[in-house]
């Protein structure tokens, strides 16, 4: 559709979440990475100088391994790679590169590869970076056992003298050490007592599915990843680095062991008191004897390091505190759970919530289950297990002053519609009990809006009640809520759930009743990756013809705000910078096809760039009257600091009425900005004027600058 129509913007849309989809952004990161594909071609070198002459590169990617190891004088070089774009692209690059005929690439997974079939011989070099940031998550353990064992000559043993096999890396150290960090805890724990008006804590435990102890097989993963040298409001490290594990490529005893290992625990000193919300873990790879790549938080590494967020509720650690940390490698994840804390011989047990319970089962019943179920703070109808909710549900959560400011905004429409109806003065007089106003929300995920309007209907002096009506659709996030409406006193037959009236989803807007209209309806316009909902403009004009006179949707205006930075971090994500980083290897033109320019998830507040320009509003999104919407506007933004314009970030001001707005770039913001990285950088000095121009079609928009 695009070489058709180019400038069709659904398709263009459509094509960026595609690429985002078949080619990861971290390929762009680490092509870029020259000091690593640097330490690759030396290991390479030195194996191949050292007589390793068949070489076979384990998830080649874009073939940059392959063709280094082609290039140091190799006389066979096989590649597998399991991405059907990837291994695509690797046949383009090398045969761009002059190799088509010296390079065999196989469209297969290493594990499915056998002798003679697929290469004529065991090989004497295995090269591979299939590593994720948890180092195992990619499955490079698995890959090598069987490689070790069906496709590599054997390992050196002192007296031979015929050819061995080896493998690049050679070995891996992992670290971790205990962090206290907001933003993750933000994210995975809840950490208000109350939004908008509604008391939280009936709630109880919240958890998000990151959760390293939970049983194999369980929904759940067994970390997250973070960039936590770009984590928002910074974190501190609570201990040192600790030495996890070692673990050597070249040893196939180790590696089948390493599974089975039983779990172990570790003790961790704490050097500086703080809240313990997560471990951080890293590693370094060690090519061999003299080139390691560290995925560290101090170095000036681009990698992301693995987290795995601590569960239990507030801890803070004090000085010389001992953190016992359990570590396993179950279904080839290394696993990390924090169990408790030593402190002056005193153990301090961090997963009480599950442990207890289940030890109440085994020891007196009662006494330990009756002080679990205290601890939980609960009436024995709660469910005993914590309730899980997505990351980014949990951050919208602990967005208090997005709560805050709608509870403001749905009182002062109450308000309003009450004395609307006052003035009319019909149903007192004729004695009838007043209407209801009826307000749908149909936010993504889960979301207490509904009941924060319930509640507003019932605390208020008139009786004028509200009929929440919620799109909340997951069965525990029903019982959350309904458990949430009994502990702030809202009964529950003025909550429903409006899934359960409309047959599909694509009929939610529609009426209350045959007869009836919305007060209100709030819709969830903004994603947390900081893009536009697709859909949000034609879902406003739908829930518009379902108003009551003096009804309002929420929000009614959304302005975008932006400004012109220079990021050289942004670029190295978006796009391959020619030849010089890939080893002088002509990768970029072909890699480059599947650059998105709009970057997502990315935290402005700690992204690397400069600012050129002071914020500009860009244009504003009338959900009131999207008639008047702008399908391209021209913005004219001055330079207030000379250098080279690469992208434009932007978020939102979204105005619940014309009083109340949240901004989606602010403190306790659960959202996170985007930015569109221009095509071409643009060179500015201070005092230049630069245009924006800014396309919207529907929900997509699109920004490049000219002078
Ligand atoms: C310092 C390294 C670092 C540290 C922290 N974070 C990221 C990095 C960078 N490495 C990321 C690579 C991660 C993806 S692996 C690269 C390519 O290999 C393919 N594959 C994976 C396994 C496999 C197999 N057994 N047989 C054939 N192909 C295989 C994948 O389809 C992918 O295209």
């Amino acid at each position: 559709a695009l070489k058709l129509r180019p400038d069709f913007p659904e398709a263009r849309e459509n094509f960026y979440r595609v690429s985002n989809w078949l080619v990861e952004r971290w390929h762009f990161l680490m092509l870029n990475d020259r000091g690593r594909n640097r330490k690759y071609q030396l290991a390479i070198q030195r194996a191949v100088r050292e007589g390793c002459s068949t070489v076979l590169d384990i998830g080649t990617g874009t073939g940059i391994l392959g063709m280094c190891a082609q290039k140091t004088g190799a006389s066979e070089v096989f590649a597998c790679e399991l991405s059907k774009t990837m291994y695509e692209l690797a046949r383009e690059v090398v045969s761009a590169n002059g190799m088509a005929d010296s390079i065999k690439i196989l469209h297969k997974k290493s594990l499915d590869m056998e002798v003679p079939k697929d290469i004529p011989t065991r090989v004497s070099l295995v090269v591979t970076e299939t590593v994720d940031a948890g180092l195992l998550g990619e499955s490079i353990v698995e890959s090598l056992i069987h490689a070790w064992r069906h496709l590599l000559l054997p390992p050196p043993v002192r007296t031979s003298t015929c050819s061995t096999g080896r493998v690049i890396p050679a070995s891996a150290t992992v670290f971790t050490m205990a962090v206290e960090c907001q933003d993750i805890r933000r994210h995975h724990r809840l950490c208000v007592s109350a939004v908008g008006g509604l008391d939280l804590t009936a709630a109880g435990e919240i958890r998000s599915p990151v959760n390293s102890s939970a049983a194999v097989g369980e929904v759940s993963e067994p970390y997250t990843t973070e960039r936590l040298s770009r984590a928002r409001g910074g974190f501190t490290a609570l201990t040192p680095p600790c030495r996890l594990l070692d673990l050597n490529f070249n040893n196939l005893q180790e590696l089948e062991g390493l599974c089975s290992r039983e779990t172990s625990q570790l003790r961790v000193q704490v050097l500086e008191e703080g809240v313990l919300d997560a471990l951080a873990v890293w590693f370094q790879l060690h090519l061999d004897q003299d080139n390691s790549i560290s995925t560290g938080p101090h170095e000036d590494t681009c990698w992301e390091q693995a987290i795995y967020p601590v569960q239990s509720p507030h801890f803070r650690v004090q000085r010389n505190d001992e953190i016992l940390v359990d570590v396993s490698c179950q279904d080839a994840y290394l696993r990390l759970c924090c169990v408790a804390v030593v402190r002056d011989g005193q153990t301090f047990r961090l997963d009480r919530v599950e442990r207890s319970v289940s030890v109440a089962c085994a020891q007196s019943a009662e006494v330990e289950l009756c002080s679990a179920l205290a601890s939980l703070h609960t009436s024995p109808d709660t469910p005993l297990r914590p309730f899980t909710l997505e990351s980014s549900e949990i951050a919208l959560l602990n967005n208090v002053s997005y709560h805050s400011n709608f509870r403001l905004a749905l009182d002062s429409l109450l308000t309003s519609l009450r004395s609307a109806r006052g003035s009319q003065g019909s149903e007192v007089a004729s004695g009838r009990s007043p209407e209801p106003f009826y307000v749908l929300d149909v936010s993504e995920g889960f979301s207490v809006l509904s009941l924060m309007a319930a509640q507003a209907g019932s605390d208020s002096t008139s009786s004028c009640s509200v009929r929440a009506y919620s799109s909340v659709e997951k069965e525990q996030h029903q019982v959350l809520l309904r458990l949430l409406a009994r502990a702030n006193g809202v009964d529950e037959s003025v909550l429903e759930f409006w899934l359960t009236h409309v047959e599909d989803d694509s009929a939610v807007f529609q009426r209350p009743t045959s007869e009836k209209l919305w007060s209100a309806i709030v819709l969830d316009c903004i994603e947390p990756c900081g893009l536009t909902r697709q859909g949000m403009m034609e879902k406003a004009t739908l829930a518009r013809c379902l108003l009551e006179d003096g009804g309002r949707i929420f929000p009614e205006r959304i302005a975008v705000h932006g400004l012109l930075v220079e990021s050289d971090m942004l670029l190295q994500e978006s796009a391959v910078q020619g030849v010089e980083p890939t080893l002088g290897f002509n990768i970029a033109p072909f890699i480059n096809q599947f650059t998105v320019p709009v970057h997502v998830f990315l935290d402005l507040s700690t992204l690397e760039c400069r600012h050129l320009s002071e914020p500009v509003q860009l244009f504003v999104l009338d959900l009131m009257n999207n008639s008047a919407n702008y399908t391209s506007t021209n913005v004219r933004v001055q330079v207030s600091a000379s250098g080279r314009v690469t992208a434009v970030p932007f978020w939102y001001q979204i105005y619940l009425d014309t009083d109340v707005s949240v901004s989606t770039f602010c403190e306790d913001s659960h959202w996170k900005q985007a930015a569109v990285v221009l095509q071409h950088p643009l060179s500015v000095r201070a005092g230049d004027w630069v245009r924006l121009s800014v396309r919207l079609h529907k929900s997509s928009m699109s920004i490049s600058a000219l002078k």
